[in-house]
């Protein structure tokens, strides 16, 4: 194995552009996927900067597509990145990606929303949950159409310390419309509150680290994707006619905080109802 030095300093080697990937393999965003991609790799190093010092940690992405923001946290000098994507057309991009990484990008075909990662990295990385966290992140720019099925499942898996937090206090830094996640960071007695800023905060530290506006993505996301968000209106009884939730994403921290006790209770209401 690499001394940490040398996974500490590893860069990719000159590839084409994720615009030249997309052409090249005719990646047309679906929109069924959710699929809007960040193509300027200054801003997808901006984004993986924020997780923190990602030096030989073991992280997991949730649906890299083309594969920005996974050039990014290779060229961060991690042990391992672990990527899940659904869509096949990505994985020749990715397996180019792979090639050019050779031993520390591992490229599963599959569904985020059933994937079992507790057994894909090695069990000496597990802590305690009062230790530090593990060198273990969860990072995505998450499909619109499963980002609040996901956090809800995985803030159960954290009142449970099983699935990705099995680990310990795993930490995450995923995107979501805007509208979750100002109810994700909503504090007492703001408009925002719901059972999301309760069960979220309850569970974690939350924090709002950055905001993108919609022009950096390609395509551009459109209110139509954000299926999560006609949920959010029926419960809430809003009836607002300008809904900006798709001309802007925004980058959540969660650090796992060290509660003992579980609030299962909150977290067995269905996701539409947050
Ligand atoms: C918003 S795009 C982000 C793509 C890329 N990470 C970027 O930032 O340019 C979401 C990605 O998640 C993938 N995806 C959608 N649903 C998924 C699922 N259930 N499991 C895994 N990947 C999924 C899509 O195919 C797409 O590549």
């Amino acid at each position: 194995m690499a001394s940490s030095r040398t996974l500490g300093t590893f860069r990719l080697p000159p590839l084409p552009t994720i615009r030249e990937i997309i052409k090249l393999f005719r990646l047309q965003a679906v929109k069924q996927l959710s699929q809007n991609f960040l193509l300027d790799l200054r801003l997808t190093d901006k984004i993986v900067r924020k997780a923190g010092n990602l030096t030989n940690a073991y992280v997991y992405e949730v649906g890299p597509g083309p594969g920005g923001i996974t050039r990014s946290i290779l060229n961060a000098g991690v042990a391992e990145l672990l990527v899940v994507e659904k869509d096949s057309r990505f994985i020749p991009g990715l397996q180019m990606l792979s090639d050019a990484a050779p031993g520390k990008l591992r490229i599963i075909h599959g569904d985020v929303l059933t994937f079992k990662i507790e057994r894909a990295f090695p069990e000496s990385l597990k802590r305690q949950w009062e230790d530090d966290p593990p060198n273990v992140h969860i990072i995505g720019n998450l499909p619109f159409s499963v980002s609040t099925p996901l956090i809800i499942k995985w803030l159960e898996n954290v009142s449970q310390r099983n699935g990705p937090f099995a680990y310990g206090r795993t930490r995450m830094m995923l995107t979501f419309q805007k509208e979750v996640a100002e109810r994700l960071t909503a504090t007492t007695g703001s408009k925002q509150r719901s059972r999301l800023s309760i069960m979220a905060q309850y569970l974690c530290n939350v924090q709002h680290i950055l905001t993108i506006p919609g022009q950096a993505f390609v395509p551009k996301p459109e209110t139509g994707c954000a299926e999560d968000h006609a949920g959010d209106q029926q419960q809430h009884g809003r009836n607002d006619p300008k809904v900006d939730g798709s001309s802007r994403l925004v980058f959540v921290a969660l650090w796992n905080r060290r509660v003992q006790k579980v609030c299962y209770d909150l977290l067995c209401v269905p996701h539409s109802r947050y």
